[in-house]
């Protein structure tokens, strides 16, 4: 059983302005577990993540995967190869694509990072998907049918707001993960994110780990708005 947690979105372009962000929190008790995504990933290539992981933090490689299942299952074999944590696909790439994510990801004795996959992003609105994705179903049923397609693929949890936790559990199980962005404090700006609420309420609704990346890297004193957050959403420790 995973214990819940905040998870840092270390969206920098730049591995010097990432190492300047994590420097102010060299003081914390708790190494925050951070996510690399494609803008960090991209600049500075698989070097950014091996010197995170020198300093300690737990690494979710936050890539999202979409390709033809060969494609995924070899790229997945490179980065099994890095020691993160968690790294991801995208569900609407099929059941096929996410089993042969896990056959890719799984090294040879046995063992791989969790693997988890994006049902539809926070940033998108029930309005879009039927208009644009000519997806036509509730947003609330199309998450639990791709969160179905995951488990049934052998993944560990799905990419969810954390709105729509709670129904993803109540499908798939306690156990299956939750990992939700689209997370903004109760006095912040949503940006370009659709589907928010906030770390406390998130915590109720049953998230497994919140993601959460301007309200911390773009605050005027990002330890302290971490530490609302960890607050807020895992409480007295
Ligand atoms: O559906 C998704 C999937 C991934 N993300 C990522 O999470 C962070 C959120 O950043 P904020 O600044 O807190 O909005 C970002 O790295 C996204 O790539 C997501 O937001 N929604």
């Amino acid at each position: 059983m995973l214990t819940r947690d905040v998870i840092i979105a270390c969206d920098f372009a730049s591995a010097e302005a990432t190492f300047a962000f994590l420097d102010k929190f060299e003081q914390e008790p708790r190494k925050p577990f951070l996510k690399i995504g494609m803008e960090l990933y991209y600049a500075e290539g698989p070097s950014i993540v091996r010197e995170i992981k020198r300093r300690g933090h737990r690494i979710f490689l936050d890539l999202k995967l979409h390709d033809i299942p060969n494609t995924v299952r070899k790229a997945m074999a490179v980065l099994s190869k890095l020691d993160v944590d968690m790294c991801n696909v995208h569900a609407a790439g099929t059941i096929d694509m996410m089993r042969a994510a896990v056959e890719g990801l799984t090294r040879p004795d046995g063992t791989r990072p969790l693997l988890i996959a994006v049902t539809q992003l926070t940033s998108t609105s029930e309005e879009r998907m039927r208009g644009e994705l000519l997806i036509d179903a509730p947003i609330d049923e199309v998450i639990v049918r791709y969160a179905r397609n995951a488990r049934e693929a052998g993944l560990d949890g799905v990419v969810c707001s954390p709105l729509e936790a709670g129904m993803v559990k109540q499908a798939c199980g306690a156990e299956f993960l939750t990992v939700t962005p689209g997370v903004r404090f109760a006095d912040g700006d949503m940006g370009d994110q659709v589907r928010v609420t906030t770390p406390a309420r998130a915590r109720e609704i049953g998230s497994d780990f919140i993601v959460v990346g301007r309200p911390v890297t773009a605050a005027s004193d990002p330890v302290a708005a971490y530490r609302r957050c960890v607050a807020e959403f895992v409480g007295a420790e």
